[in-house]
């Protein structure tokens, strides 16, 4: 099936479904082929807002979502069973199932769906909303190279595609499915220390922002090892070593790899 084509349906209206249908219509999906469910009056409004007016939206299962090609689960791991318990009897052989909860596993989420469901696991993230995102994917026990393929081009219209095998779905998680919280608190920090050195608070947060995004791309433009453009900033005896001193103090490193590390295992255990 050609992606353009295919009819997306979303359980589940919140942050991360509007994230992922407003970028899968930026460029690649009409918004006539987008429904979503969602009980919350709020949430579905938001959706239909931020994708569009041609967006259908109901509160339960309806026409639109039976004839989804591709149903997104995007509702809270914890709602999961109970939401596809209700969900399940509606859904037919011939849709492609997606789900983009943190931490439940393939065996959970097949042995919670209709037997024979073709599933394909996600870790999205949010920059997604701007094509910018970072995915992980995982291919369930019938899925096919076909599936897969679909998912990952949906994916690739909205950011960076990863497929993984699953047990790595939780690090995933760890770094870029809850990154992205990271940096808006990092960006933030650092505005704090512009606001403090006497620049104004919209100045430092585009100067704190653009840093990052500037950095970012030298990363991935450049191939280079980021220990070696850090040192290509560094003076001796000038003024990033002080700063960076202060970092080590403050023990920078330790906690963003205790940050990636506890999300990790919470993802773990939420299956
Ligand atoms: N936010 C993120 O950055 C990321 C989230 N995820 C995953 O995406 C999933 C959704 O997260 P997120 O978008 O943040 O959460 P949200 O709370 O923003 O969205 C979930 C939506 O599902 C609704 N809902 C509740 N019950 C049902 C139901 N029976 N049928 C349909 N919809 C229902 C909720 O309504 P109500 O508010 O009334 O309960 C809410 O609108 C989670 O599993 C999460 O792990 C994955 C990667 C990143
Ligand atoms: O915080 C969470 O549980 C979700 C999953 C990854 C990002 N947000």
């Amino acid at each position: 099936m050609k992606p353009h084509h295919v009819r997306i349906g979303f359980v589940g209206t919140g942050r991360m479904a509007t994230a992922l249908a407003r970028g899968f219509t930026r460029e690649l999906v009409p918004t006539a082929q987008i429904c979503g469910v969602d009980p919350s009056e709020v949430s579905k409004q938001a959706f239909r807002t931020a994708v569009g007016k041609d967006v259908v939206v109901s509160a339960a299962a309806d026409e639109h979502l039976k004839n989804s090609d591709v149903v997104f689960l995007a509702v809270k791991p914890q709602m999961m069973q109970s939401v596809l318990e209700e969900l399940g009897p509606q859904l037919t052989p011939d849709q492609l199932i997606v789900s983009v909860a943190a931490g439940l596993t393939i065996s959970r989420l097949e042995s919670w769906l209709p037997a024979g469901s073709r599933l394909i696991r996600v870790m999205p993230n949010t920059p997604c909303l701007i094509g910018k995102g970072a995915c992980g994917v995982s291919r369930g026990t019938l899925a096919s190279d076909a599936d897969e393929q679909l998912v990952s081009t949906l994916l690739s219209s909205v950011g960076v595609v990863e497929i993984v095998a699953e047990h790595l779905l939780d690090a995933v998680t760890g770094l870029s499915g809850s990154g992205p919280a990271y940096v808006f608190q990092i960006i933030e920090a650092l505005s704090d220390g512009g606001v403090k050195v006497g620049l104004p608070r919209d100045m430092a947060i585009r100067l704190a922002a653009q840093t990052l995004v500037g950095a970012a791309e030298m990363v991935l433009q450049t191939g280079e090892h980021p220990a070696a453009l850090k040192d290509a900033v560094t003076s001796p005896g000038g003024t990033t070593i002080a700063a960076l001193h202060e970092m080590e103090r403050g023990g920078v490193r330790a906690a963003l790899i205790s940050a990636v590390e506890a999300s990790t295992q919470r993802s773990g255990e939420l299956s």
